[in-house]
């Protein structure tokens, strides 16, 4: 990307306007729109009360005449200098911009492009700055940032040398003092009050625990967490590695054949768990799945937060008599950390298995640091925030989220129910939640059910989502429930323990997409030929990740690592690029869009595109549309790919045609998109198949597609 293209992003002059979109600059929350605060504070026109039809009626008039082929998706948030410089980024930069920079600085927001490509190419300096940031304590202190000396270590070896305990680093007072409030949190059904815990008795919970751990196991097991992400689960996960084990993390939606999978793969010798989930008011059995998934030893955290209400088994421990093996300790609340080095093994988590089998990650202490560090940077996670993104410990978000807050010294915001409902955001609004992260799904149901109708959630100042492709209309309408604050797009994968692209709040923001690589991580586009897109030109292609990408992958525990990220993929400058199997688009002026897997590209009419794009313009396409999903198959008998759209439909007692349908979609294609493309199928289905992590299966889809049509008579 051009430094001239996000420049101009930056500076405001190919905004529509230094005012922008109207909504933008009211709450006197810190930003406006190219202003300065005292000059937005209070002067947006829209508000979160408004009908989305409302807000609709304003973006898409405002942004009507918008050429987004020549001028690139129409951005709706902009940073003002003054919010810029008060921005964790923008602070680094005002202090160390025109030494590193030179001449060429100017100020956080013009600048915020070439620092990026500065963090890529002097990682060492970037890194030393932002080690400094953090809440980090080393026990020995790396003896450089980056060795590149031995050519046998992919991607280098980052802080050589270093030695700490992570969960340590959490747990000091570096970012705030013992009597900050680590963690608030509400169970579900519990409208009264918001409970807190300050970092002491966080710190004299973990250590207890720890203590506990050390009565139960042995130095170095793997023990599972498959529970929901509640005070006592970040609790267990912070004592685990602590006390020098290694976390093992299940998402709790998991299926008995699941869990088995991972206690078999990663070897755990216990598990954390609990005798039910609360969710929706409803009691789903958690223990007996565990029961049905894993012979190894389980405590179980009664959901009630009172008694017990399974039976166990016999070589299995309620959470009360875990905990009572630590009464007979002198000091139960003291507990020297098992201080490891930088590269030793930490977490196992598993990817969410879109493209196949999940692949088991183990993260060393580096990860860690690079999640923290990239929210720091991008999500501008500071001291004062309290940070909610509902997630479970077994996704990637769930430990990013957790070293997030207590390595940036914000409070974690923790919601002991369903957010999909009400009672969600009704917490997020009595805990003043400040950074509230998302995935489009979740969106896409509080925006359909008007579940937070009258709620106040403009505290939030940072918004962010993951997970896969946001809708534009949903952003546009989750931007507006907390006063036009911007959303910050991430997408990267577990096995990079980041993004490798973002939004930041030093540059404008757009709808649905992305404004920069992550910092200091690098990455080509690459054409069909595998040959690189020069990096100032739009384009679509694959992605190619640099090697040097601190905290990434460097193993696998259920398949060759080597061959998974690294085998096929091309030499640029004499550098292995990593694979990381998105298509992305660079846009004209220096955005960029998720397109979906490699694997979920099609080639209609000899034209390759992505079923995320087809999927944007079908979307779109009928009011009574909640989503559709674009896959291609073959006929049986060979020939061209045929385009089929899925849809889920809002109303479902409506009486739909599928050759109605097959029209609109096929004028929106043609209008939109390209004349060629010829919608072949149309299937109305109640819901899609997601992993468990929610994400869209399009491959079943796709499957599910072969088999009827291979069901029919041939001719
Ligand atoms: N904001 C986003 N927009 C679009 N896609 C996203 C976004 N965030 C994540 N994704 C998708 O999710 C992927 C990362 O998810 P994850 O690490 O869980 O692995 P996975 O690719 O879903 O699973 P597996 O590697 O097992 O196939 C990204 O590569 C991208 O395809």
């Amino acid at each position: 990307m051009g430094g001239d293209l996000a420049g101009r992003r930056g500076g405001g002059s190919a905004t529509p306007g230094s005012r922008g979109f109207p909504g933008g600059g009211q709450g006197g929350s810190g930003w406006g729109c190219g202003g300065d605060v005292e000059e937005s504070a209070g002067g947006g026109v829209l508000q979160p009360r408004h009908p989305h039809a409302v807000h609709q009626l304003v973006f898409y008039s405002v942004y009507g005449g918008w050429d987004a082929a020549v001028r690139g998706p129409p951005p709706y948030w902009f940073p003002s200098p003054v919010y810029s410089k008060d921005t964790n980024l923008g602070r680094i930069l005002e202090f160390h911009g025109r030494k590193l920079l030179g001449t060429s600085y100017s100020n956080p927001i013009d600048s915020f492009s070439l620092f990026q490509k500065f963090s890529v190419q002097h990682p060492e300096v970037y890194w030393e700055i932002v080690l400094q940031e953090l809440s980090l304590k080393f026990q020995e202190n790396p003896r450089c940032i980056l060795d590149t000396s031995d050519q046998s270590k992919y991607g280098g070896k980052w802080l050589p040398g270093a030695v700490l305990n992570i969960s340590e680093c959490c747990l000091l007072p570096m970012k705030r003092s013992d009597d900050s409030v680590a963690i608030v949190w509400r169970d579900e059904g519990d409208d009264s009050s918001v409970n807190c815990l300050s970092l002491k008795e966080l710190r004299d919970q973990v250590m207890m625990v720890a203590n506990a751990l050390d009565a139960t196991f042995s130095k170095g097991d793997a023990i599972a967490i498959d529970m929901p992400m509640t005070v006592t689960a970040v609790i267990i996960y912070l004592a685990i590695i602590l006390a020098g084990y290694v976390v093992v993390s299940i998402a709790d939606s998991f299926a008995a054949k699941e869990i088995e999978t991972r206690i078999r793969v990663s070897k755990a010798q216990g598990i954390f768990t609990q005798d039910f989930i609360i969710r929706g008011g409803k009691a789903v059995p958690l223990y007996s799945r565990v029961v049905e998934g894993s012979p190894c030893k389980a405590i179980v955290v009664p959901a009630s937060g009172k008694g017990l209400e399974v039976e166990l088994r016999n070589n299995d421990l309620s959470w009360n008599d875990f905990l009572s093996s630590v009464e007979r300790f002198p000091r139960p609340f003291h507990y020297f950390p098992v201080y490891q080095p930088i590269d030793a093994i930490i977490n196992v988590l598993f990817s969410s298995g879109t493209t196949g089998d999940p692949k088991a990650i183990p993260w060393s202490q580096l990860s860690p640091i690079r999640c923290a560090a990239d929210s720091w940077a991008h999500i501008d996670v500071q001291s004062r925030d309290i940070l909610c993104w509902p997630t479970n410990l077994g996704w990637v978000m769930g430990p990013i989220t957790v070293y997030s807050c207590f390595l940036s010294g914000a409070t974690l915001a923790l919601y002991h129910g369903s957010p999909l409902e009400r009672g969600f955001g009704k917490f997020v609004q009595d805990a003043g939640v400040t950074i509230l992260g998302t995935v489009p799904s979740l969106v896409k149901s509080w925006k359909n059910s008007n579940c937070l109708e009258g709620l106040d959630w403009t505290k939030i100042r940072t918004l962010s989502s993951t997970g896969e492709a946001s809708d534009v209309d949903d952003d546009l309408w989750l931007s507006s429930q907390a006063g036009y604050k911007p959303i910050i797009e991430c997408c990267g994968g577990t096995e990079l323990a980041s993004s490798y692209i973002f939004g930041n709040p030093l540059q404008c923001q757009a709808f649905g997409a992305f404004s920069t690589p992550g910092m200091s991580t690098g990455f080509v586009i690459l054409s069909e030929q595998g040959l690189p897109y020069p990096d100032n030109q739009p384009c679509v292609g694959e992605v190619g990740l640099f090697a040097q990408n601190m905290g990434s992958s460097v193993k696998l525990l259920n398949a060759d690592h080597e061959k998974v990220y690294l085998e096929g993929m091309p030499i640029y400058n004499g550098m292995q690029l990593r694979r990381h199997g998105d298509i992305i688009e660079r846009t004209v002026g220096g955005y960029y869009r998720v397109h979906g897997r490699a694997d979920d590209t099609m080639n209609l009419g000899g034209i390759k595109t992505s079923s995320v794009e087809i999927e944007r313009i079908c979307n779109r396409a009928d009011a009574n549309i909640l989503e559709t999903a674009a896959v291609s198959v073959r006929m049986h008998n060979g020939g061209p790919e045929q385009l089929v759209i899925f849809v889920v439909p809002k109303d479902r007692s409506s009486d739909w045609e599928a050759g109605v349908l097959e029209t609109k979609f096929q004028r929106a294609i043609r209008a939109n998109l390209n004349p060629l493309f010829k919608v072949s199928f149309v299937r109305v289905v109640a819901e899609f198949p997601r992993t468990a992590s929610n994400k869209l299966l399009r491959r079943v889809l796709r499957d599910q597609m072969k088999k009827e049509l291979s069901a029919r008579p041939r001719m």
